[in-house]
């Protein structure tokens, strides 16, 4: 077969086909033909020649496909049909007293350019042999096809390995220059992985670098709250292999399982000094919540409940949270791409910034200038009815104690009191505004999100930030910030401290579950970009948790 295949390119170099001199100075080394002989130690004779000659086919053609160009794709194809074809030499019957033990050695060529190899090794502590730990998708030895988890090398470029250290191993990877010649005996039970990838949201942040538990800290990757990571293998139950979306790598990296990441962060929970842990539950007790204060009492119902507290010292710290509370469960959200059917709801939209930021105000210029695409729930209140107002227009009217009823059965997203009386945006009033086809936009405190995030309402959640600090001190010279029902002022320094620490601080800790982050320079431009952001929410495809997305059971 190889005699044919040098003729071929002989007859190609005749040609002046750019590429077949390399290929015909390939095909004619020494090392190949020395590659056809090798037949050390066969299962069956017959299917060790044939995955010799597809191995030894398929690295030329991988070699070439790196290194060379351009190389004529009707040579190539012809080699690949040597390749796939199912002929080998006719060979005599296997010898009866071949040893039962007896494994088929493979030859691996690989041509070292400035890209790692893309596999880890590790050593049997009880024998010394040395064994490929894992193959990194998207590498070069995964893209050579060649090398598989659980193959045992016995030479690198005729060194044998057997009883060195990995590292030792690694340092002869690291001296050798141009092509590397491995000799590994395969793994037998070599599984066929099946490459379907699976999407996942981080919802913790982790840097490999920090980790001294994983294996190769180079072949990991780091990742953020917020990130979309293609998951690619997960056959490990300790380490998976990912990339980040948008995807501009080919090659994969070492992050932890979740279940790795669970009993990580579980054990980071214990080893932290005694502390108060910021618990990002919602208190369910009334009684529990600091009366908010309430930003007018007379606006137009659909329009802003109250204004919401400074997050820096609103923040409620609980004691009770334990090791299994909702932030350590979850390390990843899988998520798949979802696309609103016309017939459904809209999704339900979420403003979320720091106190100041200006997010009552964007909302209430998108629904004054939109009123009929967009809408804010009726609130509940238990204070007596006003002249001119009228139930279920300007507020839905209730007494104390079917308010208290609500609160107890969680159908109150947030409540709060205000001059002895209280008020609340229910689950119900959200649903009301989506049942008539409107888009249902709402501002909640940070916390809040966690409640909001079902699979009926399939919340899309906007992060208003404030601008650079020069910015936000120009653009908000002449507004006034709302202190209290009667008095409103100018901004001063401080209001600007804190608003930029809050800012951070809600970023800082709920960033895994925003869709959208919008810059609040210029009022009328962040207008107009968060139209565009809900039309996109609404009409484009998104991802979305994937149990959102299966069908009600
Ligand atoms: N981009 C902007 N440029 C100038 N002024 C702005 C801008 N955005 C908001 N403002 C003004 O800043 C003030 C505070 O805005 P707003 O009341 O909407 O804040 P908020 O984020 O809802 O905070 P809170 O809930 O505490 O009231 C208002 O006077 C508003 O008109």
């Amino acid at each position: 077969v190889l005699s044919n295949v040098v003729e071929d390119v002989g007859q190609a170099m005749d040609r002046n086909i750019s590429g077949a001199h390399i290929l015909h100075e390939l095909l004619s080394a020494p090392w190949l033909r020395a590659v056809l002989k090798v037949k050390k130690k066969p299962h069956t004779q017959k299917h060790t020649t044939q995955t010799s000659l597809r191995a030894v086919t398929k690295l030329i053609l991988n070699s070439l496909f790196s290194h060379l160009s351009p190389v004529p794709q009707a040579l190539l194809s012809s080699h690949d049909s040597v390749a796939q074809s199912d002929y080998g030499p006719v060979l005599p019957p296997l010898p009866d007293e071949m040893p039962e033990d007896e494994e088929a050695m493979r030859i691996v060529c690989l041509v070292k350019n400035n890209q790692p190899l893309g596999a880890t090794i590790r050593k049997d502590e009880e024998t010394g042999e040395i064994y490929i730990a894992r193959v990194i998708h998207g590498g070069l030895a995964d893209r050579s096809g060649l090398l598989h988890p659980g193959d045992m090398l016995v030479e690198v470029n005729g060194n044998p390995v057997v009883g060195l250290e990995p590292e030792q191993v690694i340092q002869i990877l690291i001296n050798s220059r141009g092509t590397i010649l491995f000799k590994v005996i395969p793994n037998a039970a070599q599984s066929s992985s099946s490459h379907k990838s699976v999407y996942m949201k981080a919802m913790v942040d982790y840097c490999p670098l920090q980790d001294s538990s994983i294996p190769c800290a180079n072949a990991g990757m780091a990742f953020s709250r917020g990130d979309l990571l293609e998951v690619v293998d997960q056959s490990d139950a300790q380490w998976w292999q990912a990339r980040k979306m948008p995807c501009s790598v080919s090659c994969a990296g070492l992050i932890p399982s979740a279940s790795m990441l669970k009993s990580k962060q579980r054990e980071q929970w214990w080893c932290q000094p005694l502390q108060v842990h910021t618990c990002i539950r919602p208190c369910k007790n009334l009684l529990l919540i600091p009366p908010l204060m309430f930003k007018t009492d007379w606006f137009p119902a659909e329009f802003p409940l109250w204004r919401r507290t400074s997050f820096r010292r609103r923040r409620q710290s609980c004691t009770s949270c334990s090791p299994n509370s909702s932030a350590l469960s979850t390390p990843y959200e899988e998520v798949a791409l979802y696309q609103r059917p016309p017939q459904e709801n809209h999704r339900l939209i979420i403003l979320i910034g720091a106190s100041g930021v200006g997010v009552s105000e964007v909302r209430m210029r998108l629904i004054k200038h939109n009123p009929t695409q967009f809408q804010g729930p009726i609130p509940h209140t238990t204070r007596p009815i006003r002249v001119g107002e009228q139930p279920g227009r300007d507020y839905h009217f209730v007494t104390k104690e079917l308010f208290e009823y609500m609160v107890c059965n969680n159908r109150l997203v947030e409540y709060g009191e205000f001059r002895g009386h209280l008020y609340g945006t229910s689950t119900d009033a959200i649903d009301d505004v989506l049942r008539r086809g409107r888009m249902c936009i709402i501002d909640v405190e940070p916390h809040s999100i966690q409640v909001l995030r079902t699979r009926k309402l399939k919340p899309y959640v906007v992060f208003i930030k404030p601008p650079s600090p020069d910015r936000l001190r120009q653009t908000r010279r002449d507004a006034r910030i709302i202190t209290n029902i009667t008095a409103n002022r100018a901004f001063t320094e401080e209001d600007f401290v804190d608003l930029e620490d809050s800012s951070r601080l809600i970023e800082a800790k709920y960033k895994q579950f925003f869709d959208g982050v919008l810059v609040n320079e210029v009022l009328q431009d962040t207008c107009m970009q968060l139209c565009s952001i809900i039309q996109e929410a609404q009409e484009e495809p998104q991802w979305i948790p994937v149990s959102w997305s299966r069908a009600e059971e």
